[in-house]
């Protein structure tokens, strides 16, 4: 939609000359050299102004105006390359205009506001900011205080913060309080706390909706508050996965501007009740075993997993199971097809209208009828595998984070309502080690005999028949307090189907005493049963449902930006010659 916005003016930066035009959904400014030719244009779109203040204005160290009456400064979004494979990072790009007159200052500014109200419906005016003050290391507060705050506040967003005190704070806030008035949540911290934001909001809005998150078959209410992630853990896989760089000022400027990314949810249920919900990792085996022996070595930092990683490798180890899925429509994509979803991805796009289709759109994706349990319905026939699995794992994503810069399924999208499933057969060491160092680079992990990759809406695994007592004495079984857990989740809604308590980390201990490491190499009997690593958090049941929810959520992020595709970009920003 163009508008009658144009406003077109001769105005100074410091001692050259530019001409500056405001149009439709841009704003740019091209330098006039002494005889009226063009040379530089910096071209910004509307919706990535930050802000315009009257006078000349400098936020660092602190925000200070020099109030001259012909002046403006306008904050906008510039670009840079990371120089890695990912996104670009974002930085608060600022320039301060002269002009002939007060009258025309006052123009300006007017005009580029009711611009910015125009095109940017929806920016937050108030974001409700949970910091993890013991996430990653340790430096959540003063990021947030001195990197994003300034930001909030040049934009004019207020902000109100809360510090946890403990695990589960931010999650059991969003489930029972006031949250009238906030149009999105901003977590600081890693993995753990989007999680704890993720649990709480879809928790809240399906409270708010009515509905049960313990039936598989329910079709979910998407969350009407954007989750915004402001990367300060130690692992920020969902960070980097969503927005192309771990680096707080870009989140903050991706916040600020109100960029809405949707994500696919995989909700994950044991018998009839919902255990957890899972974006990246859904794992057994190789990565649950991983997780499990990294809990034990917490105090190593985020080389835990690189010891786990090695541990686990070595111990050489694959488990029995029964996988089912149901295969997503072939035809709309493919997780061998190569390509990669960036930032405006089209079949993320075509998604949301088969996601959420028009109320007499009989031919829904999801009807309210999700039938999973039957092979009978327009949803398709589910398909059986047994075997030995090195590991098996679901993604609602890419996954791609700085240790794979492409991911666990570098052809996975956002928000296609579909997951990958990957099952590694069990296979030799070197071909195992084959599959994990592919993630590492641009080779492709899915190119090997004994690596499937499917494209799914829902998964099931078992184990098999007479196997499950069994790994259940081995992991140490479920103690009195996980019976009553699932006997509670089983029979109230959805507030209860969080455990009070770390789980994992409980789990990781029965582990510890129960499961010995190297067993591969050195002892005769290996356990029947790995566990489940659902996001970094470790399931206590083996048998489990998922189904991938689309569109559940919405982030403050654009997905991936690719430098090398964006042509208005040049290294430095969107700096047009
Ligand atoms: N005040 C707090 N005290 C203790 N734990 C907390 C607190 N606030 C949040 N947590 C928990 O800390 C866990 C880890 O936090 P986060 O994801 O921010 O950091 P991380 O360093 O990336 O995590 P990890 O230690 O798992 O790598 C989260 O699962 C969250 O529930
Ligand atoms: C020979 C070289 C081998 C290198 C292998 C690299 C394989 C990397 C794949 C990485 C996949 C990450 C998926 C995301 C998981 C997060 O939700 C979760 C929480 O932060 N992290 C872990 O569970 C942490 C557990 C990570 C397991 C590796
Ligand atoms: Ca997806």
């Amino acid at each position: 939609m163009e508008t009658d916005f144009r406003l077109e003016s001769s105005l100074w930066v410091g001692n050259k000359r530019y001409r500056a035009l405001l149009t439709g959904w841009h704003f740019q400014w091209t330098e006039v050299d002494k005889k009226n030719r063009d040379k530089k244009t910096i071209s910004v779109p509307v919706s990535e102004v930050v802000g315009v203040d009257e006078g000349q204005v400098e936020i660092l160290p602190q925000k200070s105006t020099e109030d001259t009456d012909k002046d403006f400064t306008v904050f906008y979004v510039k670009r840079s390359s990371s120089g890695g494979l990912h996104g670009l990072l974002w930085r608060l790009g600022r320039i301060q205009f002269s002009c002939p007159s007060r009258v025309l200052r006052d123009q300006w500014t007017q005009h580029l506001r009711t611009a910015l109200k125009t095109h940017s419906p929806v920016r937050p005016h108030r974001l409700l900011v949970f910091i993890n003050p013991f996430g990653g290391k340790k430096k959540g507060r003063q990021i947030y205080h001195s990197l994003v705050a300034p930001l909030f506040e040049l934009a004019g967003i207020s902000s109100h913060v809360i510090v946890t005190e403990r695990a589960n704070h931010a999650r059991d806030h969003l489930l029972k309080k006031d949250l009238t008035g906030f149009d999105g949540v901003v977590c600081v911290g890693g993995d753990g706390m989007f999680s704890e934001i993720l649990h709480g909001l879809i928790g809240r809005t399906q409270q708010e909706a009515g509905l049960c998150e313990n039936d598989p078959s329910v079709t979910l209410q998407p969350c009407p508050l954007h989750i915004g992630i402001i990367p300060a853990g130690s692992t920020d896989c969902v960070c980097y996965a969503t927005v192309g760089v771990i680096d707080p000022v870009t989140s903050a400027l991706h916040i600020i501007i109100g960029d809405s990314q949707p994500l696919d949810v995989c909700s994950v249920h044991h018998t009839a009740a919902l255990v957890r919900y899972s974006v990246s990792l859904l794992g057994y085996g190789f990565y649950g075993d991983v997780l499990a022996e990294s809990e034990k070595h917490r105090w190593m930092g985020p080389l835990r997993y690189d010891y786990a990683g090695t541990m686990v490798y070595l111990s050489n180890r694959s488990y029995a199971g029964i996988v089912q899925y149901l295969p997503a429509d072939p035809l709309l994509s493919s997780p061998r097809d190569k390509t990669r979803c960036l930032s405006g991805c089209s079949v993320c796009s075509k998604s949301t209208g088969r996601l959420f289709p028009h109320p007499s759109d009989s031919g829904s994706l999801y009807s309210s009828h999700f039938s999973q349990f039957s092979n009978d319905s327009e949803e398709g026939e589910w398909v059986s595998v047994e075997g030995r699995f090195r590991c098996v794992s679901l993604t609602c994503m890419s996954s791609s984070c700085p240790k794979s810069p492409l991911g666990l399924s570098p052809s996975a999208h956002l928000a296609d309502g579909t997951g990958d499933l990957i099952l590694v057969w069990d296979t030799h060491p070197l071909g195992f080690l084959k599959f994990l160092y592919r993630h590492t680079s641009t080779q492709d992990q899915f190119d090997l005999p004994f690596v499937e990759v499917h494209r799914v809406k829902a998964v099931r695994f078992s184990l098999p028949a007479g196997k499950e007592e069994e790994a259940f004495e081995e992991t140490g079984g479920l103690d009195e307090e996980e019976r009553r857990h699932v006997e509670t989740i089983s029979r109230n809604g959805s507030q209860q189907q969080l455990t009070e308590r770390s789980m994992g980390q409980e789990i990781a201990n029965e582990q510890k005493s129960a499961t010995p490491f190297l067993c591969g190499l050195c002892c005769s009997k290996a356990p029947a049963a790995s566990v489940w690593n659902c996001d970094g958090e470790i399931l206590p049941f083996t048998n489990i449902i998922s189904r991938i929810h689309g569109q559940l959520v919405r982030l403050y992020a654009r997905g991936i930006e690719d430098g090398a595709t964006m042509h208005s970009c040049s290294e430095e920003n969107c700096e047009r010659a």
